[in-house]
């Protein structure tokens, strides 16, 4: 069976260089079948404390399951996916709720409910909470949009009368409505304009610094991997082939990584990524 192919080893697994301690988000020989198809197989992964981890793969490698197992509305066929130290698969209802208020997720169309007004969207996980009194959570509103960049005066909208850009804000402060520690973004600047699409990502790289969040994200945009990502993870051949900074992770030689990372776009978003990393060496300009 495909199940008892030995597999190429890692080809790179490097953990990020200072000291960052236990892994917030650690997957550990995680297999998933679907009847007799094998999605991942002896699949380990760790996220630790204040990175961006971002998770590349090509269609169908598996990495929506991933994140949907990382936030326990999947469970794995086999191994263990643990998120603060506790094991997400064994988790109960109760359990599950208390740990989902301590991270957020965006997800890629915006997901606000359509019949809800931004500030009810945004108050929403904390009015489930049903502990805090409504002078509260207006004000925790108003902050929660101020930080993404939302005037208070598009509070009443709906979500149809806002641009693409102002919907991804006003997800993500949905997304930080209960300030998670851990941030979950799949496709973050899938369907924005390449200005809002950077916008976007500079926002994300301030809040990041800011609220000391670690982030886990789902990208298939070069722009924003490279601009955001403190590690990637290359999910191929059903396990992570290789994790570490996106300039050792590029340099791997297997035929996805020259193909996603070394073709006609990806050359164009290395040559952004290596003329950044000279000036940052350079250091601030007079
Ligand atoms: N509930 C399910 N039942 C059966 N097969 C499933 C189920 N969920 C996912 N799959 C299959 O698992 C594989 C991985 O799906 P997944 O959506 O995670 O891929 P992906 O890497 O996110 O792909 P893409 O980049 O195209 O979004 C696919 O072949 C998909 O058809």
């Amino acid at each position: 069976m495909a199940e008892n192919k030995p597999r190429p080893p890692q080809q790179l697994n490097r953990k990020p260089e200072e000291d960052v301690g236990p892994p917030v988000v650690e997957i550990r020989n995680l297999w998933t079948k679907f009847g007799r198809t094998v999605v991942h197989q002896d699949l380990s992964l760790e996220i630790y404390s204040g990175e961006i981890l971002s998770i590349v793969g090509g269609s169908g490698t598996g990495k929506t399951v991933l994140l949907r197992q990382m936030l326990g509305l999947e469970r794995p066929s086999r191994g263990c996916v643990r998120v603060f130290g506790e094991d997400i698969s064994e988790a109960g209802p109760e359990q599950l709720q208390r740990m989902r208020n301590h991270w957020g997720m965006l997800f890629q169309q915006g997901a606000l409910y359509s019949a809800l007004t931004v500030f009810d969207n945004i108050a929403l996980p904390m009015r489930e909470l049903r502990a805090l009194p409504e002078d509260v959570i207006r004000d925790a509103v108003l902050l929660k949009m101020d930080m993404v960049g939302l005037g208070a005066e598009h509070a009443n909208k709906m979500p149809a009368d806002l641009s693409g850009g102002m919907t991804k804000r006003a997800a993500l402060a949905r997304a930080l409505a209960l300030e998670p520690r851990l941030l979950f973004l799949d496709e973050p600047t899938a369907g924005l304009d390449p200005d809002a699409s950077d916008a976007f990502v500079t926002l994300i790289l301030a809040l990041h610094r800011e609220l000391k969040l670690t982030v886990v994200m789902v990208t298939h945009d070069l722009d924003t991997l490279f601009a955001l990502s403190s590690r990637i993870a290359v999910l191929a051949d059903k396990h992570v082939l290789a994790v570490g900074p996106s300039c050792d992770v590029v340099r791997v030689d297997h035929p996805f990584i020259k193909h996603f990372f070394l073709g006609g776009r990806g050359r164009r978003a290395l040559e952004v990524l290596d003329e950044r990393n000279e000036a940052a060496q350079e250091g601030p300009k007079e």
